[in-house]
């Protein structure tokens, strides 16, 4: 089993490639060392320093990667960004409000004929 690690904003921020020679980068909500992959990217190696130790989220969709990028993006995934850095993802939906509970009602009693006018044809 392998442990999830969770790494906060700032801590990604530092691994920019020129603080160390790492370089990460922060995808939806995962953290990903594209270190490695600095010389094999179909998309060249400056797009991936650009966006060194920060959000690449809307720059990786924007590029319209296919199915096969996605794969490999997950290849290079060391953790996630931890809960309160969560709440800052630009992409993220503030919802806080429950579930809706729908109340299913009766519903409201069918008249039949008989109580009315009658068709003719029924009762
Ligand atoms: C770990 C992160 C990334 C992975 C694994 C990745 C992977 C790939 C792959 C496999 C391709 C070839 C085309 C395809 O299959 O879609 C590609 C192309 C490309 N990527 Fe990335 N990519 C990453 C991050 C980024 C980022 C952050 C940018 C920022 C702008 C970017 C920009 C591009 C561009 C512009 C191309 C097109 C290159 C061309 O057609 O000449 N990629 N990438």
């Amino acid at each position: 089993m392998t442990e999830t690690s969770y790494f906060s904003r700032e801590e990604v921020s530092k691994n920019d490639g020129k603080n160390t020679s790492k370089i990460w980068l922060i995808i939806k909500e995962g953290v990903y060392d594209v270190t490695s992959y600095l010389e094999e990217h179909p998309g060249g190696r400056e797009l991936l320093e650009e966006h060194a130790g920060k959000d690449a989220t809307k720059a990786f969709n924007d590029n319209g990667h296919s199915s096969d990028a996605r794969k490999k993006l997950e290849s290079f995934r060391i953790g996630q960004l931890q809960a309160d850095d969560l709440k800052n993802l630009g992409s993220s939906k503030t919802s806080t409000s429950a579930p809706r509970v729908v109340e299913h009602t009766e519903p409201a009693q069918k008249k039949s004929c008989m109580s009315t006018i009658s068709c003719g044809l029924c009762g």
